[in-house]
């Protein structure tokens, strides 16, 4: 697929035609003060209940995108609204999470405080914020920890915190920068098949997740979204359209290796 044609959107996963469209990108561009073109006419739509992969060689402006779309820096030229919005106004609302490679949680707060930690700066009360942190920290299968500090756990079990504590702030979009990136492959696919579930059960969630692994990148989204050398710009978008759930089975189906070398390809042309 060329250029012009990522900025059509596709039906695929929870999303259909008539799905809202929730980023929207119009010739946007990124020069930093020091003269670094990041990114350079980049249009793009996402719809609603998508989950779309971003890859690229590193320094294309992945992380830029997410900045963008988070209010942290602002475009040089062109358009981006977020659900409708513009991104300071999205964020605003709550309707943005991140996730990083980067678990931050803080080391002397139980789980159930880190997780709570973000309704808490809301104002949101002491007893709504401890029932929204267990209900999170059950979904990623820590209900057992909540009084665990981060360091009795593994590299696997912070990550999920980390998702939970996202959660915790029922984001309309979720923004995941190399999560797995640091973990080894067995937790990396567990956590893959877990976050596919999480996604699954909020029909409405819309995930963007960067990632430097091809193979991660057709396991999990709905579209695999392809960016150049830098200055970043899409260079295709690749449609997904295998059903969910994604399991094991689909790790080793023939249909996997042909997106994987489809994604691949598209990566060094
Ligand atoms: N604040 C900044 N000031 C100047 N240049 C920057 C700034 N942030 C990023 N850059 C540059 O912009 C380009 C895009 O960076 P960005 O971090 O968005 O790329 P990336 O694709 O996320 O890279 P990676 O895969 O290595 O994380 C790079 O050349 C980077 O050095």
């Amino acid at each position: 697929m060329n250029n012009s044609l990522a900025t059509s959107t596709l039906s695929t996963g929870h999303t259909s035609i008539d799905s809202p469209l929730i980023v929207e990108m119009s010739n946007l561009s990124k020069v930093y003060p020091n003269g670094t073109v990041a990114l350079q006419n980049v249009n793009l739509t996402i719809q609603e209940g998508e989950f779309v992969c971003f890859v690229g060689p590193s320094g294309c402006g992945k992380s830029t995108i997410f900045n963008l779309i988070a209010g942290l820096t602002q475009p040089t030229q062109g358009e981006l609204k977020i659900l409708n919005m513009t991104p300071k106004q999205a964020l605003k609302q709550s309707d943005t999470a991140f996730v990083f490679q980067d678990h931050t949680l803080l080391p002397w707060r139980t789980l159930l405080d880190n997780v709570a930690l973000p309704l808490e700066i809301r104002g949101i009360s002491k007893k709504k914020t401890h029932e929204e942190a267990e209900r999170v920290l059950e979904l990623v299968g820590l209900k057992d920890y909540t009084k665990a500090l981060p360091r009795q756990l593994s590299g696997g079990m912070k990550m999920r915190v980390s998702i939970a504590r996202a959660l915790a702030q029922r984001p309309k979009l979720l923004l995941m920068d190399e999560p797995f990136g640091a973990l080894d492959e067995i937790t990396r696919q567990t956590l893959q098949e877990e976050l596919l579930n999480i996604w699954q059960k909020d029909s409405k969630m819309t995930v963007l997740f960067i990632t430097h692994n091809v193979f991660e990148s057709v396991f999990l989204s709905t579209r695999v979204v392809v960016m150049t050398p830098r200055p970043g710009k899409v260079s295709s978008t690749i449609a997904l359209p295998e059903p969910y759930p994604r399991n094991e089975a689909f790790r080793s189906a023939a249909q996997f290796g042909e997106f994987v070398r489809e994604v691949s390809h598209a990566l060094k042309h």
